[in-house]
């Protein structure tokens, strides 16, 4: 199985082959100084300052800084072909994820675009960022590596033996390591995301969260995911220094090895004091360095670039393709259409289920009516259907979406609900109406307010600038309600669930209301309790013991014994005039 996120990075960078050869070429161009140095010094040394000849230990001095400038120019060459990888990057990144984010439709109404959307055009950046980092010094650490290797193997190939095993057994420590680190650092984004869109959440609710004095309980939902995001920085930091320390041990042991067979390799000839010295320095000042910086610089950035482009392909299509050209125009945002898939739920593991194997269709426009015995499981289905609980098994899916896994903030822009207690926060009554639609001018406003029938709650209170107290106390059950559906109608929300939002009005400030949503451009579901919002539906969707049944009133009333019980007893119950 392809580890997450490499599908992604190799297919960014499989168009740059060209340059990614050119970079292989200067590093091993860039190996020759390196393996040069040890040599150099060992003759510094014995043919120079041992034997009393500092001239001659001058001269091979010399030599090695010539060496030293000729590399620091190969360096410069370095640039062209890195420019030529990692510029189109954030380009590529930042065009395909926003286009996703558009194509999935979710935010057209905002100016905001989605968190991850938001998320990822930030680690486009820092992937450019990343990217560039590791490659300009995971060439230089190849280069360092071969170099020191061979100039090992050149003093004597035994002394290239006895080192490489120590820095083998580092490797494959940390090679064992990269899984959990991968994983360590999935986690810390997905902690630090999960952080993110609470503290924003939490800001976007404030008004709510003091209405309702929940600021506690506000405060202790950022708390948790601080303390989630803090600890799991810390887990990941303690992973890097456990591998950090893996190399400084393999090194270490390489060294103690080569230094503590040093007077066995001269007293065999093998190796003279200078070029023990040599050996030393090629562990030390390239061997070490080397491998430090590919395993906690370019491997610890190899980790988190790999966790970043892992975030990524969840965010892409899974059509991203990083050769081609982007279209230009994002695809159309897909309709709201609702869809019950064989969903159960129940409270608990052990309560019965509420609903069992329920399937449903409501087409975007579509104006239902959920009827059905107290207790049958209506408002638990209007949950479901906002998105407010997941299902025990099935799926809602709203515009293609898992509604439950649909971020919250963007889940209020797609389904409304208004439950049977209408909620007035404390403020003005143009705030509480506007709330879901702040740009609504003062005469769209009123003029919804009197389609409503509330003008003369208005006036009885003195105008959009009345003062409404916490919860709305002053007004009745009824006049809570319609300030809360003006509210809900007026809301860009393309799908209104009222559950019993109007049985405090009169059945025909009722009419009025649901005559007024179903005007309104989108799919209206009512669970209802009367037969006239029944009647007035498009269709009627039944919950019966846990299972539903659909079809007009009339078609439920010849199909359904149980409708037909259940519009006789809401014939007998109430004096209405149908419409
Ligand atoms: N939070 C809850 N925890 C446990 N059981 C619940 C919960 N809410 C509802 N129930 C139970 O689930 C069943 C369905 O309740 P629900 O409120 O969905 O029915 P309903 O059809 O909307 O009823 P009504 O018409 O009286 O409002 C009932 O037996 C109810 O007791």
């Amino acid at each position: 199985m392809t580890r997450p996120g490499l599908r992604l990075l190799v297919a960014q960078l499989r168009p740059h082959r060209r340059p990614f050869a050119a970079l292989c070429g200067l590093s091993l161009l860039l190996a020759v100084p390196t393996a040069s140095s040890g040599y150099l010094i060992g003759r510094a040394l014995d043919d120079g300052f041992l034997t009393h000849r500092p001239d001659a230990g001058m001269f091979w001095l010399t030599v090695l800084a010539e060496v030293g400038l000729v590399s620091a120019i190969l360096s410069r060459a370095l640039f062209r072909p890195l420019t030529r990888i990692v510029e189109p990057l954030r380009d590529q990144l930042v065009t395909a994820t926003v286009t996703a984010g558009l194509g999935r439709g979710l935010d057209e109404d905002s100016a905001t675009p989605a968190t991850d959307t938001l998320h990822a055009t930030e680690w486009a950046e820092t992937i450019r960022r990343t990217v560039g980092a590791i490659l300009r010094n995971l060439h230089l650490t190849v280069s360092m590596a071969i170099g020191a290797l061979a100039g090992l193997a050149t003093l004597d190939p035994l002394a290239a033996l006895i080192v490489a095993p120590c820095m083998l057994a580092a490797l494959a420590a940390n090679w064992a390591l990269v899984r959990p680190a991968l994983d360590r650092q999935r986690r810390q984004i997905l902690a630090e995301e999960e952080l993110a869109e609470r503290v924003s959440l939490v800001f976007g609710a404030r008004r709510d969260i003091l209405a309702c004095t929940a600021e506690e309980a506000a405060i202790d939902t950022v708390a948790a995911a601080v303390r989630t995001a803090s600890d799991t920085s810390v887990v990941n930091a303690r992973m890097g220094i456990l591998r950090s320390l893996t190399i400084s041990i393999g090194v270490e042991a390489g060294l103690l090895s080569l230094l503590f067979l040093a007077p066995w390799l001269i007293a065999t000839g093998r190796l003279s004091g200078g070029e023990i010295v040599g050996a030393a320095f090629y562990v030390t000042m390239a061997l070490g360095p080397a491998l430090r910086f590919f395993v906690i610089g370019g491997g610890g950035w190899f980790v988190s670039l790999l966790g970043l482009f892992g975030r990524l392909e969840e965010v892409l299509p899974d059509t991203y393709d990083p050769g081609s050209k982007p279209s230009g125009t994002p695809a159309p945002p897909p309709r709201p259409d609702v869809t019950v898939d064989d969903v159960t739920f129940a409270y608990s593991p052990e309560a019965a289920p509420v609903l069992e194997g329920v399937s449903a269709e409501i087409p975007y426009g579509l104006h239902l009516a959920v009827v059905g015995p107290s207790g049958s499981g209506k408002s638990t289905l209007a949950t479901l259907l906002c998105g407010l609980r997941p299902p025990g098994h099935g799926r809602v899916e709203v515009a293609g979406f898992d509604i439950a896994g649909v971020l919250e903030r963007q889940r209020h822009r797609l389904v409304s609900l208004i439950p049977q207690e209408a909620y007035v926060f404390a403020g003005t009554l143009r705030e509480n109406l506007a709330y879901l639609a702040p740009e609504t001018t003062d005469h769209v406003l009123l003029d919804t307010a009197a389609a409503f029938g509330l003008d003369a709650i208005v006036s009885r209170l003195g105008g959009l600038d009345a003062v409404l107290p916490p919860g709305g106390a002053g007004l009745s059950a009824g006049e809570r309600q319609l300030v809360a559906l003006v509210r809900t109608y007026l809301s860009p929300g393309p799908i209104i669930v009222l559950d019993e939002a109007t049985c405090h009005l009169d059945p025909p400030a009722e009419r009025d209301a649901e005559l007024m949503f179903a005007r309104r451009p989108g799919t209206l579901i009512v669970i209802a309790h009367r037969i006239s919002s029944a009647m007035r539906a498009d269709r009627v969707l039944l919950v019966d013991g846990g299972r539903v049944a659909t079809g007009t009133h009339d078609e439920l009333l010849s199909t359904s014994p149980r409708y037909r019980e259940l519009a006789g007893h809401w014939k007998g119950s109430h004096v209405e005039t149908v419409t």
